[in-house]
């Protein structure tokens, strides 16, 4: 009988609680690329960076083109070397690590990429199976490694295809088994959904979070999609020109964003972009007549208490809604209101005064005519 396998299934032994300490530690990283050509600069890629990546956690690193994602992940398999600070990944320091060392990291160290690096010469079983040869396993033991592998990912009737014989989300599919195929502590996913539709994004994204889940495996993974984020990650920390500007809970970072990068990825995501037809009302300095344009937070507990109604009860104000959502992110309830009122001091100091008391965030965005 074919019995379903779980991820749980592959590891060694029960799976460990989650240790608090970190899989993958940063300590004041500098990456400096050495000019290429006369009279060009070098390249500082990357400065100061310090960032811990909990074990069994997913942290998702966002950034611009060029901010530096790549080369942070590089330095975790040893692509790149710092050019000081230390890269220490499960209790390892990378950067002093010679041919043999690096070798032994790279099987601690599994990587998906954004095109799937798959051999187009081997069907999606031998490609899965090329790092345990390379390792030297017997073939009988490759095959009981693999065939559960291919299950896990979904693809236990497509094992004897070629990748052009594969959709994108069934390629990467193969590349996540193949990373997974010598048993790694770390995944390091290299923009693995950029070349997939939403659909198939998701599906891929729910993949990685079972396997985090039932292997406890450390997920670093790196995009400049906020959607991606979201749909994966625990933490989040934003870079830009080299640096980590914002890192924290993603609940916090899309609900609280505090540096004006992550306040721009986070765009339409949360609710933040006014509609069009708000945008073209809104004006920055009062005109007669206008009304004040008031935008309202709601996080967590009170996401969903009837604020709005005991507002103008209380206050005896007339509010007019203008746009707002209601969403979850990372599981919790967030919304966003824009409402406008009467451009009166005294009635604007009292309903930010009760919406502060309720903890909710507010902010003057502007004057609607
Ligand atoms: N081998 C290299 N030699 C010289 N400069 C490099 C090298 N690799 C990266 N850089 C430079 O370092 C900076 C960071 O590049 P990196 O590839 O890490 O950014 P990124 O955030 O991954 O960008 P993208 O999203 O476009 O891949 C860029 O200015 C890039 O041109």
């Amino acid at each position: 009988m074919n019995m379903p396998v779980r991820p749980s299934d592959l590891s060694e032994a029960a799976p460990l609680p989650i240790p608090a300490a970190a899989a993958i530690r940063f300590e004041n990283v500098s990456k400096t690329f050495a000019a290429r050509g006369k009279g060009a600069a070098e390249v500082r890629a990357l400065s100061g960076i310090d960032l811990a990546v909990p074990a069994g956690s997913i942290l998702g690193v966002i950034g611009r083109s060029g901010a530096g994602k790549s080369t942070l992940i590089r330095l975790v398999n040893g692509l790149e070397k710092p050019t000081s600070g230390k890269v220490v990944v499960d209790g390892t320091e990378v950067s002093g690590l010679d041919e043999r060392g690096l070798r032994d990291i790279r099987r601690r160290v599994g990587m998906i990429f954004q095109h799937f690096n798959l051999l187009s010469s081997r069907t999606a079983f031998d490609n899965v199976a090329l790092p345990l040869e390379i390792a030297g396993m017997p073939k009988a033991e490759i095959r009981r490694r693999v065939e559960p592998l291919l299950d896990m990912v979904g693809l236990a009737d497509k094992r004897h295809r070629y990748p052009a014989e594969l959709s994108g989300g069934q390629k990467q599919r193969v590349g996540i088994a193949r990373a997974l195929a010598t048993r790694p502590k770390v995944l390091l996913s290299d923009e693995a959904t950029s070349a997939l539709d939403p659909e198939t994004t998701r599906s891929i994204l729910e993949l990685l979070s079972s396997i985090n889940r039932e292997l406890g495996l450390t997920i670093l993974l790196i995009t400049h999609e906020m959607s991606v984020i979201r749909g994966v990650a625990r933490e989040v920390a934003v870079i830009d020109a080299g640096r980590i500007v914002e890192h924290g809970e993603v609940f916090d970072i899309f609900t609280r964003p505090k540096h004006p990068t992550t306040r721009s990825f986070l765009g339409a995501e949360t609710g933040r972009e006014l509609p069009p037809y708000l945008r073209a009302h809104l004006r920055p300095e009062p005109v007669p007549g206008a009304a004040v344009a008031l935008r309202i937070l709601f996080r967590g507990p009170h996401a969903t208490d009837p604020v709005i109604s005991e507002l103008s009860r209380e206050l005896g104000l007339d509010l007019n809604i203008l746009s707002g959502s209601v969403d979850e992110i990372a599981g919790r309830p967030f919304g966003t209101l824009v409402v406008s009122l009467p451009n009166d001091p005294a009635k604007l100091g009292q309903a930010l005064t009760f919406l502060q008391a309720r903890d909710l965030d507010t902010e003057v965005i502007g004057y609607v005519a």
